[in-house]
């Protein structure tokens, strides 16, 4: 199935990633994590996503699950994106953002909380390919922490 055309400016992201990075807060131990990340479209003009993330011990074996997300990306003119993102955690979130060639800049528009969620007020997102991997860091304000780096990973395709 062709990809809608207004999804070219993040076309470079279908595919089925997998890779690992850190976490870190003022609040917690820093550790490693993997994760596998799968974006996939079916003609329309967004993009499904999903994110499923592991705590990895030394050897870097999997320990138990971390993580998870899914949404969805959609491109607006303008080369503007819009991302909205649900967590098991009791928060939504919708991006805002730009792309520019392969790099894509998201800032936290509207977050959305139950009331039995953590206090989490901000997110800041930068995606990129670099020599064919997906690359990321992503920054957050919890917890009375201004916005600080949360984690960042290093992703390689394993398939289309
Ligand atoms: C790669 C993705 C992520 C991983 C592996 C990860 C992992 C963790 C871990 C291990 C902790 C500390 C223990 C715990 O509370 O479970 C934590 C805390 C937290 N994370 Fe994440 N996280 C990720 C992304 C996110 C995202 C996207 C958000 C917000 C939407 C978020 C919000 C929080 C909050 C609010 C805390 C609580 C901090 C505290 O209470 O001290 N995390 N995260």
């Amino acid at each position: 199935m062709d990809v809608h055309p207004d999804l070219e400016p993040i076309a470079f992201l279908l595919g089925h990633w997998e890779g690992a990075g850190v976490i870190g807060y003022p609040t917690m131990e820093s550790a490693n994590f993997g994760q596998e990340i799968i974006f996939e479209h079916n003609g329309k003009p967004f993009l499904s996503y999903r994110s499923r993330t592991w705590l990895l011990d030394q050897q870097g074996q999997k320990v138990r699950p971390l993580a998870s997300e899914s949404g969805f990306w959609r491109v607006q003119p303008e080369r503007q994106i819009e991302v909205m993102l649900a967590h098991p955690t009791g928060i939504i979130e919708i991006y805002v953002g730009e792309v520019v060639f392969h790099k894509i800049e998201l800032i936290t528009d509207v977050v959305a909380r139950t009331v039995t969620s953590k206090d989490y007020s901000a997110g800041k997102r930068l995606y990129g390919l670099v020599n064919g991997n997906l690359m990321y860091a992503y920054e957050m304000a919890a917890v009375g922490h201004p916005l600080q780096d949360h984690a960042s990973a290093e992703l390689k395709k394993v398939a289309d």
